[in-house]
Order: C-alpha cells, then structure tokens, then sequence
C-alpha cells in the first residue's frame, strides 16, 4: 500500500495581537463599555486572543492510501463539529458536518475529513461557500467517484440577535460525482447521513 502525506495550509495574513488589543479597547469603549474594572481590564487583549484563535486556519498533514482493496462504496464521517464565525456580524455559526465520498483509487485517512472541515471552517465564511469548499477540495486531492457534503449549523447572528428566529437550523448540501448524477447514491448518501439526527 503506498502511503503519501502532505502539509495542507491555507493562505492567510499576519496576525498583529498589540494593534488587536488596542482595537479592541477602543471598539468596546465606543460601543459604551466601561473598561475601568479588574475584571475587564484584560478583555480587549483576550477579545484580541480570541478572534485570533477563531480566524486563523490550522494546517493538518493529509495523509492518503492506494485503495488496495478496490472499495467503491460510500465512506461517510456523520456529525462532524464545525464551529466557524459568520463574514457579516464576526458572530459564530455552530453545527455539524456530514462528509462522504465514493473511493477511487486512493482512500483518504478517516481523521482527514474533520480536518479539512476544520481548516475551511476556520476564519470568516458563509455556510455555502464553506459546504462548497469543502466538497470541491476532495473532488481535487482524491479525484473520487463523488463527494457529499451537508452542513447544520445555527447562526448566533440569527438566534441571538437581530430577528432571534431561536433554534433555526440552516442546511447545505454540495453533491458532485455519481453523488449528483444518480439517485440512488445520492438517497443512500442522505440516508446515512441522517440529517436533522443527533
Ligand atoms: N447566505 C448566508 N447568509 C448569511 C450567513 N451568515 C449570515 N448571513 C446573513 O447575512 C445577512 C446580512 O444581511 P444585512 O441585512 O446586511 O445585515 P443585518 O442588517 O444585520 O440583517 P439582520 O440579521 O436581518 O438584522 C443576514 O441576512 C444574515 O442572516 C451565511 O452563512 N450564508
Ligand atoms: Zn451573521
């Protein structure tokens, strides 16, 4: 079996944490927070922390086997966490990720799936362009016979602010492949992937 691993990263720009801070302080006292007592004085540098955390995409190792086996049914991570932070309000979007793919002659370590989810997560987004990613990523490294991606997720932009439309769930699918293109599959994909189940 021939094992093939690479380092996967994402473009990104520095990060300066000082001008963050500073920032930060400024923006919380325009937005009338007081910044005078103990426990807030080291808000802005951990609101800095924060968002530098939740903004920076994290490299992972891509690992992927010859499918010395010839399997060609559907491999399928269900219910992966994705926490991401929405591009119009810098609030978090929560929720799970269900990934699939039809093998064709390499198979992807299992642990992978997660972690592209994680590294496209990762910054700012919006669902659809994450479930697309996502799925147009593994069209390109595995060159399988399908991909499918659905993601749940809640918007704290749309529950806990402005409309508060509380327990809304958003739902995206990107299908490609076979996946797409026959029913069958593609009823098989959304049957393990069980959307809407915990
Ligand atoms: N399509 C899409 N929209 C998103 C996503 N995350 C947030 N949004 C929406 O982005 C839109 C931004 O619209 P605006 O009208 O400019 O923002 P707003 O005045 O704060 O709107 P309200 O949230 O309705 O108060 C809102 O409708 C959000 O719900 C996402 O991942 N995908
Ligand atoms: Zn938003």
């Amino acid at each position: 079996m021939t094992v093939t691993a690479k380092h996967v990263s994402r473009a990104r720009r520095v990060c300066d944490l000082d001008a963050a801070t500073a920032a930060a302080a400024d923006f919380l006292e325009a937005v009338g927070v007081d910044l005078g007592s103990d426990s807030l004085r080291e808000t802005p540098a951990r609101m800095a922390r924060a968002f530098a955390e939740l903004l920076t995409p994290r490299d992972f190792k891509l690992t992927t086997f010859d499918n010395d086996e010839g399997y060609d049914e559907l491999v399928l991570a269900r219910s992966i966490p994705i926490r991401s932070v929405c591009e119009h309000h810098l609030l978090p979007f929560v929720g799970v990720a269900h990934v699939g793919y039809l093998p064709n002659s390499r198979i992807l370590g299992l642990s992978k799936l997660a972690r592209v989810v994680e590294m496209f997560a990762q910054g700012t987004q919006v669902q659809e362009r994450l479930t697309k990613q996502v799925a147009d990523w593994l069209t390109e490294e595995l060159r399988p016979n399908g991909v499918g991606v659905v993601i749940e997720a809640e918007h704290l932009c749309m529950t806990l602010r402005g409309v508060q439309a509380v327990g809304a769930r958003t739902i995206t699918s990107t299908m490609l492949g076979t996946l797409r293109s026959d029913a069958r599959s593609r009823a098989e994909f959304l049957a393990a992937a069980r959307v809407g189940e915990r």
